[in-house]
């Protein structure tokens, strides 16, 4: 996908929501465990309930391939209903790859051609060569760790190494690889205070963020900190929308909470143009 059509799906849904498609079994509603392919059936109705104010959805593969061949059927049913009708909308493959530069090309081939993700999550600690056969994919966006919402974060992230400290070295090293334009970086919404900072490092580049909702990362903080001129922002909530609620209502129950979140995004659009 053209980056330009995220950008036109932003100002036309006056949103940056990214819904995480964290499907569990023994979360979903339990009429749906009646339907040939649960998953399925409570992502359909997810999508269909808020696609008019999502511009990106992400399955966390993890999800899926704890179901093995039938949650993989799962995944490949749900891309391909978001690439039949709603091919505007940015798609997310957060599997968090990324190995020697042959096995990282098959990832990508699995992510990009087989399954037809517009983009993939990848984890930089393997390096350039890692990294690159990702980006080599023309008209796919390479979604880099960068400084994550978990509390594991300050393990190594934040440590530093020479006078930087690692994500920081991450993102300003990245600059440098072949295709760069093509990545995009994340950074957990329950860090926005580094937001600034990283902003100077890689001024335009897109964001994912997620870590508002259930790990209580603030979105006035993120787009403070965080925003450009065009936003640059992808903020993901997974669990406060899907699960919003339990009982036959939950697509309904998604949809207001997908609503919600998107009120409080054009409030903070409409400051930026
Ligand atoms: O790459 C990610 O998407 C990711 C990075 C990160 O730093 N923190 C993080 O929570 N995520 C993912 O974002 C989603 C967050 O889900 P909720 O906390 O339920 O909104 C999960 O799929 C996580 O795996």
């Amino acid at each position: 996908m053209d980056a330009n059509i995220l950008f036109e799906q932003i100002k036309k849904k006056q949103s940056v929501l990214c819904v995480g498609l964290d499907t569990d079994l023994e979360k979903v509603p339990q009429h749906l465990l009646l339907e040939e392919d649960p998953i399925f059936a409570f992502n359909k109705a997810i999508i269909d309930a808020t696609h008019h104010v999502t511009v990106a959805y992400k399955p966390n593969t993890a999800f899926y391939e704890a179901y093995g061949i039938k949650g993989w059927q799962s995944l490949k049913k749900t891309i391909n209903y978001l690439n039949d009708n709603h091919p505007d909308i940015f798609t997310i493959a957060d599997a968090k790859r990324g190995d020697i530069g042959n096995t990282s090309s098959r990832y990508a081939k699995a992510f990009f051609e087989d399954l037809g993700f517009d983009s993939v999550t990848t984890a930089p600690y393997m390096g350039k060569d890692s990294i690159e056969p990702f980006l080599a994919f023309e008209g796919k966006f390479t979604i880099m760790l960068a400084l994550t919402s978990n509390p594991g974060a300050f393990d190594f992230q934040t440590q530093k190494v020479g006078a930087a400290e690692l994500y920081k070295k991450v993102l300003e090293t990245s600059k440098s690889w072949e295709n760069s334009e093509r990545l995009m970086y994340v950074v957990g919404a329950t860090k926005a205070e580094y937001l600034a900072e990283i902003r100077q490092i890689i001024p335009k580049a897109f964001l994912l963020v997620p870590g508002v909702g259930a790990q209580g990362g603030s979105m006035d903080d993120v787009f403070k900190y965080g925003a450009t001129e065009t936003a640059g922002l992808l903020i993901n909530s997974s669990r406060g929308i899907i699960y919003a609620s339990a009982e036959k209502d939950f697509a309904e129950a998604a949809a207001a909470e997908a609503e919600k979140l998107q009120r409080q995004m054009a409030v903070h659009l409409k400051q930026l143009n």
